[in-house]
């Protein structure tokens, strides 16, 4: 029986576009201001020092540092450091309404009956936790955070890689085979596959995402209760 469905944001529970679209333009505007403003001071520059560990760079200038963000944004790149920043800087938009997190129809509803059959709902994407709370803190549905037992982004390891699964099976203390991994990215569900987990691609758009995996176009169509294990 399945005790723990994990979930994947961009792409699963909310559009691509949100993120792509909204998020990562708002980020992308405000950074040069924010970093100039908040490079000396904490969290910020404990970030800043990671990304030069990061990148080589134990001598990058912020205007170096920043040159890099940007290119990290154009790229989707799923740096850590990037992520923390972003989720920094988004909390403004979400707190001020500039925009509120999407979620699809189909999510709020299946996640409360998944919740009420006792199963344990987490989040894994990259996206840092905090990003993820204030998406689901502030979301469409207004605040569903009370339905999620834990987070988990790219401290776990990153989402294409099987050990980050295990890592997160591991934390859960649940085993591999009773958790359900939900994700529109193949390459993050074989991980997945490999560290033991159950899996579930989500295919909300018309491109071609042909995998092995059990696929569904909505979450109204998972059913944990049939996924043997
Ligand atoms: C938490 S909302 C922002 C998501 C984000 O920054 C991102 O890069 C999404 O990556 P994912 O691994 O969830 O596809
Ligand atoms: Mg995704």
């Amino acid at each position: 029986m399945i005790r723990a469905i994990v979930t994947d944001i961009e792409g699963t529970t909310s559009d691509i576009r949100f993120v792509h679209n909204v998020l990562f333009p708002y980020a992308r505007e405000r950074l040069p201001a924010f970093l100039n403003a908040q490079q000396y001071i904490e969290p910020v520059k404990t970030i800043l020092d990671n990304l030069r560990e990061e990148t080589g760079q134990p001598d990058a200038t912020t205007a170096d540092l920043l040159d890099t963000l940007l290119q990290f944004i154009d790229e989707d790149r799923k740096s850590t450091p990037l992520k923390a920043l972003q989720g920094i800087i988004w909390r403004d938009g979400y707190v001020n309404g500039d925009f509120r997190g999407h979620l699809y129809p189909d999510v709020l509803p299946a996640l409360e009956k998944w919740k009420a059959e006792g199963i344990d709902l987490y989040v894994y994407s990259s996206g840092s936790v905090a990003a993820q709370k204030l998406l689901f803190g502030y979301s469409d549905e207004g605040d569903i955070t009370h339905l999620f037992s834990g987070y988990f982004d790219t401290l776990v390891g990153a989402k294409r890689e099987v050990q980050s699964y295990r890592n997160i099976a591991e934390q859960l203390g649940v085993p591999p085979v009773q958790i359900l991994f939900l994700s529109d990215i193949h390459q993050e569900l074989d991980a997945a596959e490999q560290a033991g987990l159950r899996t579930v691609q989500l295919i909300r758009g018309d491109d071609d995402a042909a995998s092995h995996h059990h696929q569904v176009s909505s979450f109204d169509h998972i059913k944990p209760e049939q996924i043997p294990s």
